[in-house]
């Protein structure tokens, strides 16, 4: 199937910061960019490489140092700011000062580019506001004066007026800073939902690396250097891009587990056996106690329950009749006892 063409285009381009009487500040490119329709694309990347400023630069915000930038076929800096506003709406993390505004009233004003500012809201505008509202979690606070909501519903606010703006093309910084996982999960997954029911195009950047990779369609990988890489998350985490990117001392992305390891192992072996929700957990104290899951023979072995809920996990050390315990914190207790009293190797029989 061939791809549908993209909404939006970047050529050469090269983004940063022209400073006065220096060399401008060069943040990352050159790049070569397309946001096409009914996708959701997340821009990820360590502190600093630059993902707020591609954004900006993107929404036409501040303008590239070189190259072309194109928004529906059209040159973005061409575009006047209604134009635009038509065709593109960002969400950033800078604070809002909506003095004494409602909620509502804020969602409302995504719909002037539609309207113009002098012009009324007919009932399909109310209905547009009406469903962000209810898109988004914040028709039960709708009511309440912006600057009395908390941060996380204030985000969820903004990206009510995006959706109410009703663009083909979708930009958030960061939406997910301030929220709770719960409503992380949620916020991903209406994106998500959005980009595949409307064609519209979504780019976000996100510090959320395991939510990022499993909702986006697509990642812009934009590693310290300023080069950045795109592809499926499946691709640049086989590839190894995606562990280069936030590579540092110490710290090494499992693209096994499809996460950072935050512990180093130092302890002896241990057979892991089972599998399923109890096993993924039993590995995860494992790995916290300093032991090392293996799935070959080892000098300790433990068994998980196969039945839901909590135990009976089995522990035995080679030589020695198996033990039963009823929670992961018996289980651990038992396994630093084995361990203490086992020579490392043998593998259990
Ligand atoms: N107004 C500015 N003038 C000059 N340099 C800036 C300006 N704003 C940011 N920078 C620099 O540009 C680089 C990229 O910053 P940017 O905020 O785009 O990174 P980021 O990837 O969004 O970081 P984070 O994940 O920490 O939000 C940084 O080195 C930053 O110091």
């Amino acid at each position: 199937m061939p791809h549908p063409a993209p909404l939006l285009t970047a050529e050469e381009l090269v983004v940063g910061y022209s400073l006065a009487k220096k060399t401008p500040r060069r943040v990352a490119g050159p790049l070569r960019l397309a946001l096409r329709p009914g996708e959701l694309v997340c821009l990820l990347g360590p502190n600093g490489a630059g993902k707020s400023t591609l954004l900006r630069t993107l929404a036409g915000l501040q303008p590239p140092l070189a190259g072309r930038l194109e928004l529906g076929g059209r040159p973005l800096a061409g575009l006047s700011a209604a134009e635009r506003a038509r065709r593109l709406s960002v969400v950033l993390t800078d604070r809002v000062d909506a003095g004494n505004l409602g909620v509502r009233a804020l969602v409302r004003l995504g719909r002037h580019p539609h309207t113009g500012w002098l012009g009324g809201l007919t009932a399909h505008d109310e209905a547009r506001v009406q469903a962000a509202l209810e898109a988004t979690g914040t028709e039960a606070f709708a009511d309440r004066p912006v600057g009395e909501v908390s941060d996380g519903e204030r985000q969820k606010v903004l990206l009510a007026r995006a959706l109410a703006q009703d663009t083909p093309v979708v930009l958030l910084d960061e939406p997910t800073a301030h929220l709770d996982l719960p409503n992380r999960v949620a916020l991903m997954r209406l994106l998500h939902r959005l980009a595949r029911q409307t064609g519209k195009a979504i780019l976000l950047s996100t510090h959320e690396l395991d939510l990022a990779l499993q909702a986006a369609d697509r990642v812009w990988l934009l590693p310290a250097d300023g080069a950045l890489r795109t592809g499926t998350p499946e691709d640049l985490v086989l590839s190894g891009a995606f562990a280069a990117a936030f590579a540092r001392e110490g710290l090494a992305f499992d693209a096994a587990t499809g996460t950072f390891a935050l512990h180093a192992p130092t302890g002896p072996a241990v057979q892991l056996v089972g599998e399923g929700a109890a096993a993924f957990w039993t590995r995860r104290a494992l790995e916290r106690a300093g032991f090392v899951p293996t799935a070959g023979p080892a000098a300790l072995r433990v068994r998980v329950p196969a039945g839901p809920g909590l135990g009976p996990w089995e522990s035995q050390a080679f030589g020695q009749p198996a033990q039963t315990h009823a929670t992961v914190a018996a289980l651990l207790h038992a396994l630093r006892g084995l361990a203490e009293n086992q020579p490392v190797g043998l593998p259990v029989g």
